[in-house]
């Protein structure tokens, strides 16, 4: 079983000799030191929200109005914070949550791989995003033993969704994520002002390009007409889907199917009766809709309305603390989304590896202060609304 908190032994054992980390271990450090380091497009696209972000800021700070009671006298000298996961063995609870422009979170555009390389490292896995910058087939061989999720955003074309997910199973994914919130963008001022959006300039559609659906609706090769692409890409991104489309998504393949972007304990409900593995509960870090109560007030309503099935969750997770909150409050799992996009910034494969690092070992050294062994008494611990 891993130790995740002797990260921290390694830290200051380092600083014995002279040496600090190359990258901080906290969120705002990191973000500051991120936000000089990004091209400002890059860094405006990742770091912004919608609307005023107030629910992007609410997302994080919620965190803050829940709180865990500490136990003592138990025996915590190790610690379990492996999972069973819709089929996957899992050292630790916490997943890369899709991001579709992790390709040029890198400077040299293959951050996607370099994201897969940080999953391969720590065991933690990363769901690829419809949107990567390097095929799927390329990033999912990269991420090694640890086990690969595909996200999904549904196109207009039936033949090209069917097209992108069996790629998906047959490169080895080992769960379908179908993200419901974003088949149109929402209001992005920061994108807006500076007229900046990655895809229209022909980023990020690697999966597109390297499809043989799309490349026969386009007539010619992607390369040889970057806007031509784009302009179909633009044509095609964001099928309006509804209840009704959920036998048509199961009959696309045989993974676990779950559904990101579940919000209200009704849709919980819906989607399991209606067959779905897992939910993910997220408002997508608040780039899709403002004026949202923060994702993690929602998600106790949320779990329970899911009852045995597994409830994913992100939006606003900045730490290990958060990490384990979310897991007391029943998260099945929990995703880092913004925080590795600035560790691939800073120190690419090595920058994402140390931020996951570093928030598994404040969430294995809380468990283990918190007289918490397993997840199971995390769950059980709860938190208590202060
Ligand atoms: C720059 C950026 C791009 C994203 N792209 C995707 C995507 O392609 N697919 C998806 O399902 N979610 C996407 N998301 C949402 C994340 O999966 C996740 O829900 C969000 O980052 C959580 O918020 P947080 O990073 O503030 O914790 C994106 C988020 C960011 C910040
Ligand atoms: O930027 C995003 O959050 C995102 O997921 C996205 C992807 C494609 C089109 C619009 C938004």
């Amino acid at each position: 079983m891993p130790h995740y908190g002797d990260y921290q032994n390694a830290l200051y054992f380092a600083g014995l000799s002279g040496k600090t980390p190359d990258l901080p271990v906290d969120f705002a450090t990191l973000e500051a030191r991120a936000a000089k380091a990004m091209p400002d497009s890059v860094r405006d696209y990742v770091m912004g929200g919608c609307g005023d972000e107030a629910t992007q800021d609410a997302n994080a700070s919620a965190f803050a109005h829940w709180g865990m009671v500490p136990r003592m006298l138990v025996d915590c000298a190790t610690r379990d914070l492996s999972i069973d996961l819709l089929g996957m063995k899992l050292p630790s609870p916490i997943f890369m949550a899709p991001i579709g422009v992790t390709g040029i979170c890198t400077e040299d555009g293959h951050g996607d791989i370099a994201a897969a390389r940080a999953s391969a490292e720590t065991g933690v896995p990363f769901i690829g995003s419809t949107l990567m910058n390097d095929p799927m087939e390329a990033v999912f061989a990269a991420c090694g033993d640890t086990p690969a999720l595909y996200q999904l955003y549904t196109p207009k074309n039936e033949d090209l969704a069917a097209s992108l997910v069996s790629r998906a199973e047959k490169a080895g994914a080992k769960a379908l994520v179908v993200t419901l919130d974003t088949w149109v963008t929402g209001w992005r001022p920061r994108d807006l002002n500076s007229g900046n959006f990655p895809q229209l300039r022909g980023h990020v559609l690697a999966n597109y390009t390297s499809d043989p659906v799309f490349r026969d609706l386009l007539g010619k090769d992607p390369a040889e007409d970057v806007q031509a692409a784009v302009m179909l890409w633009v044509s095609l991104f964001g099928k309006v889907l509804t209840w009704d489309d959920l036998p048509w998504l199961r009959g696309l393949t045989s993974l676990p199917i779950l559904l990101k972007g579940i919000c209200h304990p009704d849709d919980a409900r819906r989607a399991v009766d209606a067959g779905i593995d897992g939910i993910y509960c997220s408002n997508h870090g608040g780039r899709q809709a403002n004026g949202g109560i923060a994702a993690i007030d929602m998600l106790p309503d949320v779990v329970k309305a899911a009852g045995d099935t597994p409830v994913l969750f992100d939006s606003g997770i900045r730490s290990g603390t958060d990490v384990v909150k979310a897991l007391a409050m029943g998260a099945a799992a929990v995703g880092i989304g913004r925080p590795y996009c600035y560790g691939l910034a800073l120190g690419g494969a090595a920058g994402a590896a140390h931020v996951l690092k570093s928030i598994l070992a404040e969430a294995d050294l809380l468990m283990a202060v918190n007289g918490m062994p397993t997840l199971d008494a995390v769950r059980e611990a709860g938190v208590t609304r202060i």
